[in-house]
């Protein structure tokens, strides 16, 4: 049987003549090569084990996902139901995640046309249709059903920045820029956050993100061989240069012309403007981005002030050599010109929220580095001539632009994406302005806000140490039941502690070791390296539950694994101490860890 299965790999039937010449000519079945094929067929048979399991534990989980969404009168579960759960953690149906799911029930509603007892499917799936439409996206809906995201009530949140929102409407403050003829037939009334389909040009809020892509391109050094770190104290405009004759920083024209100069160098324009556009996109994970011919063309035409930094720069020797300063200028103008919406402009944000890594769709567009740089130059000088009591007042990164445009960073939690054409003095949208400080009035978001010595007055929305908390013993303690080491594996790279038990004292190794899955023990135990012995209230170890229910073969890992705990303890013993204090010092750091992660979420509700 093994040998039958070996056979099925090529090289195990190459004649051993046909190998490398050095080789000596060997028998077939000499013992080395019969050893080698009953290892690949080992192979073989694990990893087609491994497959077998993983799609027993995701149709666990499809089932306990189905028995919960179920409708208990017919046994079936409403599409509604399934899409409006997602939907109301502020998953929107066009998530990639989503992607299969959705096209499968759409899939079925375009065929249910011709097919009576498909037309009911479409509409509600019964068990085994359930199974085939959300097995893809079954992480996902696990996530949804435990609500084991940054923001656990989703609704509430957004709720709340409703609210905010609808205040902020009624402020008419300011006057729509006029140094960009196009810009300045902007409607003040308009007035969007985060999910709006009117496009609207980047302007400045382009900064951030060129001098991010150069800082990923060529470095911190190279780029800052031409543009300083330091707020400039004047217009963002004005003709200067700092005490080094270098633009003071990236987020003013000077340092944007000059970050401009060292992005895709040495390509042609088009194609410079091309590759920017693609990087753009892959932060926007493919959401909306245009470019606005006409405000490119009138912006060029009423540039002389860019033109006079141009200049001024090119005289200072602030380019790198045979530097084409037209073109330079060009491509400034052409990237303040893209468009956006307040949606994909959040998705952006967001991605800058996450280290670079666009969260939905994991690509990591921005290195970790150039998005830390980026970040802090957004806190010192995003916000023109504002930016000091920016970074006091609301303590996050921002950077505005002069069409009203703000992108609002909230590190490792979130992107928000503002917009409203009318300006105050220094040039910020005032709504967008008046919705920051409120942000932060309401939520504990402020850079130092106390996470120790919390407000009353300030709801933390990221509610880490205690309501998530409770969050994820439930998950983890579900995956345990359900053997479900895919979701158990999710929750350790996450960074979870495994250890972690429920009100009861239960943790992920008791459940496991019940209900004898023998597999999530040996991942608990081996993987995560979770405490072989913790007592339940009722004093049980994960060992007594084994023992109790007769599950022999997870007694067996578990007394294995207190013999080689017991070892380990005693080698500990030589080294003095040292590992317990690494080990007190593991728990908190990981509660403490950032964590959006690979767990995006999106404002789905339209303000
Ligand atoms: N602050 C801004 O948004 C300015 C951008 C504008 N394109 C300019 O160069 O003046």
């Amino acid at each position: 049987m093994l040998v039958t299965e070996a056979r099925t790999e090529p090289l195990q039937l190459l004649p051993a003549s046909s190998l490398a010449g050095s080789m000596k000519p060997e028998p077939s079945q000499s013992p080395p090569r019969l050893l080698e094929t009953l290892s690949e067929a080992r192979r073989v048979r694990n990893e087609a084990e491994r497959q077998y399991r993983a799609a027993q534990a995701s149709r666990g989980s499809c089932d306990a996902v189905f028995d919960i969404l179920k409708d208990r009168a017919t046994d079936r579960v409403p599409v509604s139901r399934l899409l409006g759960v997602v939907e109301a953690a502020g998953i929107q149906l066009s998530d990639p995640r989503l992607r299969q799911c959705v096209a499968s029930i759409r899939e079925r509603q375009k065929r249910a046309v011709m097919c009576d007892e498909e037309a009911r499917n479409s509409f509600f799936l019964d068990r085994a249709a359930f199974a085939e439409v959300a097995r893809a996206s079954i992480a996902l809906m696990l996530q949804v059903l435990r609500k084991d995201f940054v923001l656990p009530d989703f609704q509430e949140f957004t709720g709340e920045l409703a609210a905010i929102f609808e205040r902020c409407r009624a402020n008419t403050e300011g006057r729509v820029a006029n140094c960009i003829p196009q810009l300045a037939r902007a409607d003040p009334a308009r007035w969007g956050a985060a999910v709006c389909t009117v496009p609207f040009c980047l302007q400045s809020v382009s900064k951030p993100l060129n001098y991010a892509l150069a800082m990923t391109e060529a470095g911190s050094d190279r780029v800052h061989q031409f543009v300083g770190y330091e707020p400039s104290g004047i217009s963002f405009n004005s003709i200067a240069l700092n005490s080094e004759n270098k633009p003071h920083n990236p987020m003013i024209n000077s340092g944007a012309i000059a970050v401009c100069s060292l992005l895709a160098r040495g390509q042609r324009l088009a194609d410079r403007f091309d590759y920017v556009l693609r990087q753009y996109l892959r932060m926007s994970a493919g959401e909306r981005l245009g470019f606005s011919n006409s405000t490119f063309l009138s912006e060029r035409e009423s540039s002389d002030r860019n033109y006079a930094i141009g200049y001024y720069m090119r005289e200072n020797g602030c380019f790198p050599p045979d530097t084409d300063l037209r073109e330079t200028l060009d491509f400034y103008l052409q990237l303040c010109a893209l468009e956006a919406t307040c949606d994909s402009a959040a998705v952006i944000a967001a991605t800058l929220a996450n280290g670079g890594v666009c969260p939905l769709t994991g690509d990591p567009v921005l290195s970790a580095e150039a998005v830390r740089d980026t970040l802090s130059l957004m806190h010192s000088c995003g916000l023109y001539d504002y930016s000091g009591q920016f970074a006091f007042k609301c303590g996050l990164p921002a950077k505005s632009g002069v069409s009203g445009a703000i992108l609002l960073v909230i590190p490792g939690l979130m992107g928000i994406a503002l917009w409203s054409p009318p300006l105050d003095r220094q040039g910020n949208s005032c709504r967008g302005i008046q919705f920051c400080r409120e942000l932060v009035a309401r939520f504990s978001l402020h850079n130092f806000d106390s996470t120790v010595r919390r407000r009353p007055d300030r709801a933390d929305s990221r509610r880490r140490l205690t309501e998530t908390q409770s969050a994820e013993i439930v998950g983890l303690l579900f995956a345990a039941s359900n053997n479900d080491v895919t979701a158990l594996r999710g929750a350790f790279l996450k960074g979870l502690c495994m250890d972690q038990a429920d009100y009861d004292g239960r943790t992920a190794l008791h459940v496991a070791a019940a209900e004898g899955h023998a597999e999530a023990v040996q991942f608990l135990l081996v993987t995560c390296g979770v405490a072989v012995g913790p007592r339940d209230r009722w004093g049980f170890t994960p060992l007594n539950d084994a023992e109790r229910f007769g599950r022999t073969e997870v007694a067996e890992l578990l007394r294995a694994a207190a013999v080689a705990a017991a070892v380990e303890e005693s080698d500990e013993a030589e080294v003095g101490g040292r590992r317990r204090l690494r080990q007190s010092f593991r728990t908190p750091q990981w509660r403490w860890s950032p964590r959006l992660g690979r767990r995006p979420q999106r404002w789905k509700r339209r303000f």
